[in-house]
């Protein structure tokens, strides 16, 4: 008995798992032309005004918009940024810990807009049938492994089962034998062989199922996180805006996690304890339906019991992760900007953040473990009161001659073997709803439809791209903040070849013009158009594959330096160390990056934290030549360069320009000098345009001032520094 028992444990522990090396394959990302669509109706009011450089001024005493003024640094603000810039040399605004408001409501959903949207329609008693639904059909692909593994538990469960049996019969041999030592002695060795065959099988048939249950287990894990980081990389950008990076790492690793070992260890656990239970039960009826129908009173209470359980675990698990991501989400945040905590020495006041939330999970686990510790209690009570009333009733059974010895003894092992399975079967529930709890969050990302697409629309012929560019009427707002207007019916012409400097005060959409053409996202009124095309009509793929980059700071990967330039190509594979070392020459970053000494092969650190912001840059614009885009959008590229470093960029970018269309976003006049015109951004719309040497002769312009101050600025930098 004790053996069985130990192999029965063992047996659940074993770990034999191997997992399949593919990598995830992320359909959407695979570039599928698609057919020309119809083209895209067009929104009231476009087209009314000539397309044009200058749009009207606004009249005087106009309301300058909140948006403007919201360029401004802020440091804690109360409703998470999102902005994609996070570079340790810029401001790093961090989502303020108030925002979540969880110090008192630790089950608060938190400002993530998918997660709230799904807590209206769950209801935490309801029954988990749609998430039952779901979890199988993960299993779904390795139906095959999953089908030969009930076989193989069927075979060890039946040889596990049939042994109470037959060791009752050894007992009886025992008993009935008398003194006849000889005979026992041959019946019980023959007995004794059978049973070692049996038990050799029922072994081999167990570890294989759990092999095959483990392996299947990880792959629908694997399957799991593979589909939903596809899901958070098709997302539009303002979905970003919205949900925490911190928040859905904690979905990709802790949920999925829950979600993989309630279908892994516990359904392999889980049908194993139903399959033992069963025949458990056959037999005990099997043996003696009178003590059967009086030890089995007990399960219908234990039943509802397991019932409200599984209830309260299922919706205090969803509660625990998500005061789990609400760390993660803060711990990840801080980590990422650990300079910025450093300078500002906040080491110790983000422990206590951290703690604070931590606590919140301690709070939920502890009620989890009281929860878990009342309910096992009595699950270990009943099945001892199991034990005392076969003993009790079996006994009595035995005394008048209704049973044997060895059917008594076989009837107790099968009580303890339903016991044991019972007890199997709560652990499996409790782990069926903790995966339920954690899948609901996993649901709501996985259904999500992203607002635009990634890879539809239409593609133009590769010699129809001319690349002229224009914003008619545009009106816009961040979906985040909806309130604070943008631009105002803002119309800009760019014709293709030509290069156009946009200026404006901070704040005033520079950036936000490089988003709407990178269709980031897209204008609540008005029409931007490529070659006369409405953006949105395009392969949003296709689009940005025409359009290079180099931000204001730019970001790089925790990779190799080669490795980063590479990153520009549509198709890195093509790409030869010859077409890096020439981009990086014209870059002006071949020797710096020589003088390495891992030369292109340096690993530039999370965020390209171990180069200078002038070495970063250069690498930047490095990986947009190798682009070699119709258009280039520039964001004061070479703002982190030095006066030498500056005018060799200059030099390149001047060559690279040629013949494609670029919007350069600048402040200073060095920057913007050779800019065939120039556009000023200012509340809400392009206050002015025109020739850079046209728009300086104007003394009372905005483009004049903006200029002298920035003049101004620099002198009063230069004197400082002497
Ligand atoms: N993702 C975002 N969500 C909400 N508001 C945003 C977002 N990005 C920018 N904004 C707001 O839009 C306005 C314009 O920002 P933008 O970055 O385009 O200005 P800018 O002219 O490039 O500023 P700067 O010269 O300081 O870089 C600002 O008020 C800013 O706070």
């Amino acid at each position: 008995m004790r053996l069985l028992f130990c192999v029965s444990k063992c047996s659940r522990r074993m770990h034999l798992l191997k997992l399949k090396a593919v990598q995830p394959r992320l359909l959407w990302l695979e570039h599928r032309p698609a057919a020309p669509a119809a083209p895209r109706r067009r929104r009231p009011g476009s087209g009314a005004k000539p397309p044009g450089c200058a749009a009207p001024v606004p009249p005087l005493g106009s309301v300058r918009p909140a948006g403007s003024l919201a360029g401004l640094p802020v440091l804690l603000s109360h409703t998470p940024p999102g902005r994609p810039r996070t570079v340790p040399h810029t401001p790093v605004a961090f989502a303020s810990s108030s925002s979540s408001s969880s110090s008192s409501a630790p089950s608060s959903p938190g400002p993530a807009e998918p997660r709230a949207a799904a807590d209206g329609d769950r209801t935490p008693g309801s029954l988990p049938l749609e998430d039952a639904k779901r979890i199988l059909r993960l299993a779904h692909p390795e139906r095959w492994n999953l089908a030969a593994a009930v076989g193989f538990l069927t075979v060890s469960s039946a040889v596990t089962m049939s042994a109470p049996f037959f060791l009752g019969r050894v007992i009886d041999t025992i008993y009935t034998s008398g003194t006849d030592t000889e005979t026992m002695t041959a019946s019980l060795t023959s007995l004794c062989i059978m049973l070692t065959g049996v038990f050799l099988c029922g072994g081999a048939a167990n570890a294989v199922r759990l092999y095959l249950m483990q392996a299947s287990g990880q792959q629908i894990v694997r399957n799991l996180r593979a589909s939903l980081f596809s899901s958070i990389l098709s997302q539009e950008v303002a979905f970003f805006d919205k949900n925490r990076t911190g928040e859905l790492i904690n979905r990709l690793s802790a949920d999925t996690a829950v979600v993989g070992r309630s279908i892994t260890d516990n359904i392999s656990d889980g049908l194993r304890a139903v399959a033992q239970a069963a025949a458990g039960v056959s037999m005990m009826f099997y043996v003696s339906p009178s003590l059967a129908s009086f030890v089995l009173m007990i399960v219908p209470p234990m039943t509802g019991f397991a019932i409200i359980y599984g209830r309260y675990l299922r919706s205090i698990s969803k509660r625990t992760q998500d005061a789990l991501a609400q760390a993660t989400q803060l711990a990840e945040e801080r980590l990422s900007n650990m300079r910025t905590v450093r300078a500002f020495g906040k080491e110790l006041s983000e422990v206590t953040k951290y703690t604070q939330k931590t606590d919140q999970v301690l709070g939920l686990a502890k009620k989890e473990a009281m929860m878990r510790a009342g309910f096992f209690g009595v699950t270990g009570l009943s099945g001892n009161l199991m034990i005392l009333s076969v003993l009790y009733k079996g006994g009595i059974l035995m005394a008048n001659q209704h049973m044997t010895v060895g059917e008594l003894s076989s009837f107790l092992m099968y009580t303890f073997w339903v016991g044991i399975s019972i007890a199997g079967l709560s652990s499996f529930y409790s782990e069926l709803m903790k995966g339920f709890g954690a899948g609901a969050r996993l649901w709501e990302l996985l259904d999500r439809t992203p607002e635009f697409p990634l890879n539809e629309g239409r593609v133009l012929p590769m010699d129809q791209l001319k690349g002229q560019l224009e914003f008619r009427d545009v009106s816009f707002a961040y979906p985040t903040r909806k309130e604070a207007l943008i631009f105002h019916k803002l119309n800009l012409l760019v014709p293709a070849g030509t290069i156009m400097a946009v200026v404006g005060p901070s704040g005033s959409g520079k950036s936000s013009l490089v988003s709407l053409l990178l269709r980031l996202y897209d204008p609540d009124a008005g029409l931007i158009t490529i070659d006369g095309h409405d953006i949105r009509d395009l392969n949003p793929y296709w689009l940005r594959s025409h359009i290079g980059t180099v931000s204001q700071e730019p970001v790089l990967f925790s990779c190799s330096i080669r490795d980063n330039i590479a990153y520009g190509a549509v198709d890195a594979s093509t790409v030869t160390t010859e077409d890096i070392y020439r981009a990086a020459r014209v870059a002006n970053a071949y020797h710096f990056i020589q003088e390495f000494p891992k030369g292109f092969d340096t690993i530039v650190g999370e965020k390209g934290v171990l180069l200078s912001g002038g070495q970063k840059q250069r690498i930047a614009i490095a990986r947009a030549l190798l682009k070699n885009p119709k258009i280039l959008l520039l964001d004061e590229a070479t703002s982190a360069l030095d006066a030498e470093n500056e005018s060799l960029v200059q030099e390149a970018l001047e060559r690279l320009m040629e013949g494609r269309t670029v919007v350069i976003i600048a402040h200073r006049l060095s920057t913007i000098k050779n800019a065939d015109t120039v556009a000023v951004l200012d509340q809400r719309c392009i206050a002015e345009c025109g020739h850079p040497t046209e728009l300086l002769g104007n003394r009372q312009g905005l483009f004049r001032k903006l200029m002298e101050k920035q003049a101004f600025l620099q002198e009063e930098q230069q004197r400082a520094l002497v």
